[in-house]
């Protein structure tokens, strides 16, 4: 897909499209849309940065809210979204065995008592060990560093997920 037809899409055809590239966030794609034409995929993620960047420390713990734990209740449910099952399953978070699993809910539960939100990490760039290591090691930052370094996790999920959607030329949701 080419950024001609990107911005040739309806509202409705690119919120269908992008909604999810901030999980659970289609407001985000809602918003950009307005700054049609986009000059290339580097220039929607611009726009996407500048919108999360402009939230107030709320508005960005609220973004963090929106993502499922990891090896969570959603993933054990089997209520995740399409990507964020995806990127979970690539991770190894769908293979752990019950220690892991215990052990994965006794760091996300420790993690979102101190924080007030979820642990946010982009599966896709770590392992089931690095995620481990990182969410025991994020748990000494403090909630303003946290809250950045979780939104700057987000701005990578977003730009995977957008280049998936473009260079794998979603064309059957069109
Ligand atoms: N909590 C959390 O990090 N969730 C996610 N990370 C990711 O890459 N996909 C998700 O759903």
């Amino acid at each position: 897909m080419d950024i001609s037809t990107v911005n040739a899409l309806t509202y409705e055809e690119f919120v269908e499209l992008f909604g999810n590239v901030v999980e659970k966030c289609p407001i985000i794609s809602a918003a950009i849309w307005s700054h049609r034409p986009f000059k290339d995929l580097t220039d929607i993620e611009a726009h996407i940065t500048e919108f999360i960047h402009s939230l107030s420390d709320s508005g960005k713990e609220g973004i963090l809210r929106c993502h499922p734990d990891l090896a969570g209740r959603d993933l054990q449910s089997g209520t995740l979204t399409r990507e964020s099952r995806e990127e979970q399953s690539q991770a190894g978070m769908t293979t752990l065995d019950s220690a892991e699993i215990l052990l994965m809910h006794r760091l996300n539960s420790e993690y979102k008592e101190r924080f007030g939100f979820p642990f946010v990490i982009c599966a896709r760039l770590n392992n089931k060990a690095d995620i481990v290591r990182l969410l025991s090691e994020r748990l000494k930052n403090d909630r303003a560093a946290e809250r950045e370094l979780a939104i700057e996790e987000v701005k990578k999920i977003c730009s995977l997920r957008l280049h998936n959607i473009v260079l794998s030329g979603i064309q059957t949701k069109l």
